[in-house]
């Protein structure tokens, strides 16, 4: 890889006799990962997956790739990740029953994770500003089974006035330079130059200060980026310090070979050492920065339930109930809401969503069609199969051909109705069983 001439001689002038190490990484080949979900109770996983060599510092990160088209990953057993990015939900660290906010969520990557740690209780709001990219969080999301999340399409500082001291704990994954990620995505380097990391800590400064409204005090600020940038790392932390001075730094557990944050590329305060650099030419793992930081005072805020409005009609409600009453075992959902005809389970305590962007307000469970309901492929991916009675198992045969877009023939007859099928012990979508054929509801924008 060709690096920028600046590029080579501004870290030859921070990093001193290392720098020929580091550099010279970059010409090494990038690590791929992946985490395995644990928030799926009736967990078969392809043993192969977990013979892979762990991760030191995440109980459920691999090394190793993922086959993008595999019945595991299409619903959501396991999550394909650069390996140093897992570090940054561990750091994190939610609990559950905890409100948190990702406020720069997509594709997902560091949701997933926060999802997997709350064990979905509490709640998640996940966000991004670019609605493409919204979408994309929404899918991965829902495959993972993310039962506690609300999903925002919008900018830090419209989130801010309605979630004021809200959060208990908030991630800003920042938009930054990139150079941590060059071996993975060498077309990031094209858009580098020297002026680059100042622009990006300009707008990461912008996104702190709205997340800072949104913290509580008492709450936890997990700032992270995948660059080396001085600029966008350590002068931000700083930047947070002499701006917020009730905020405190933690300190991060450093794992082998990781090193601590550099006082001297920012203004010398000691406390900066508290947060983490990994660097490629020590760590299995591309580029990373993460500091944790503390707002000082008690949690004042009301842990009731605001929401929600729109009520289920009478005959929405008999609708549903019928569903769960014929399909599901005994389930209870969280509070029931539509949106149109669309029907969600919302997490509790949450502030009113009106005039907000939101692509999903909760677990979404189907729609509500002329006298019927049709649940929805974030359902049969929330669900554990012991929580459905009316099940069909199909091959991976079945399966490829369903996920295609195709019907699945059965040889023998059924009852008339929505069944969950089941591949391989894992939900994988609902069906309808009609005359010995399921009719195909695999959603149409995630065939293949
Ligand atoms: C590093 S990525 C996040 C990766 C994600 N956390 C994950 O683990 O999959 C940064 C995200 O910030 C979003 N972003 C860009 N400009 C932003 C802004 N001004 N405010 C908030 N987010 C922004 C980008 O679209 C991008 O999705």
């Amino acid at each position: 890889m060709k690096l920028p001439i600046e590029f080579i001689h501004k870290y030859q002038q921070l990093l001193g006799d290392e720098a020929k190490e580091f550099l010279a990484s970059f010409q090494e080949k990038s690590y791929s990962g992946y985490r395995i979900n644990p928030l799926k109770p009736d967990f078969v996983i392809d043993q192969n997956y977990l013979t892979n060599e762990k991760i030191e510092y995440c109980d459920t990160g691999f090394f190793g790739s993922v086959n993008g088209k595999s019945i595991d990953h299409t619903v959501g057993y396991l999550y394909s990740q650069e390996p140093s990015a897992m570090y940054v939900g561990e750091v994190a660290d939610p609990k559950p029953n905890e409100r948190v906010l990702d406020l720069c969520a997509a594709p997902g990557g560091k949701s997933t994770h926060l999802v997997s740690k709350m064990n979905n209780e509490g709640l998640l709001v996940s966000n991004e500003i670019f609605k493409k990219r919204a979408t994309i969080l929404a899918e991965n999301l829902e495959r993972w089974g993310a039962k506690n999340t609300i999903i925002t399409n919008e900018s830090p500082e419209k989130l801010a006035p309605r979630f004021l001291n809200f959060f208990d704990r908030i991630l800003v994954d920042a938009p930054c330079s990139g150079e941590g990620m060059f071996r993975k995505d060498p077309e990031a380097v094209s858009y580098w130059n020297i002026d680059y990391p100042l622009e990006c800590a300009n707008r990461q400064r912008k996104i702190l200060a709205s997340a800072m409204e949104m913290l509580k005090p008492g709450g936890t600020l997990i700032y992270s980026t995948c660059t080396f940038a001085p600029e966008e790392d350590e002068q931000i932390i700083a930047w947070l310090l002499t701006n917020y001075p009730t905020l405190s730094v933690e300190p991060i557990k450093k794992y082998t070979n990781m090193d601590s944050g550099r006082p001297e590329w920012a203004d010398n305060n000691s406390e900066l050492a508290k947060t983490v650099r990994l660097f490629p030419h020590h760590i299995k793992g591309e580029g990373h920065f993460i500091a944790k930081l503390k707002l000082a005072g008690n949690d004042i805020s009301n842990k009731n339930q605001f929401q929600q409005t729109s009520k289920l009609t009478k005959e929405q409600v008999t609708l549903f109930n019928d569903f769960t009453q014929t399909v599901l075992n005994q389930i209870n959902f969280n509070s029931l809401i539509t949106f149109g005809d669309q029907l969600y389970s919302i997490p509790d305590g949450v502030p009113s969503l009106d005039h907000l962007s939101v692509i999903r307000p909760g677990l979404h469970l189907g729609t509500f069609k002329k006298k019927r309901f049709e649940p929805s492929f974030a359902l049969a991916l929330a669900l554990d199969s012991s929580s459905v009675k009316n099940k069909i198992k199909i091959t991976e045969e079945q399966w490829r051909e369903y996920v295609h877009g195709d019907t699945i023939k059965l040889d023998h007859d059924l009852e008339k109705g929505w069944y969950l099928l089941t591949c391989q012990g894992h939900s994988v979508c609902f069906g309808k069983a009609v005359n010995r054929t399921v009719k195909n509801f695999y959603p149409k924008g995630l065939r293949f």
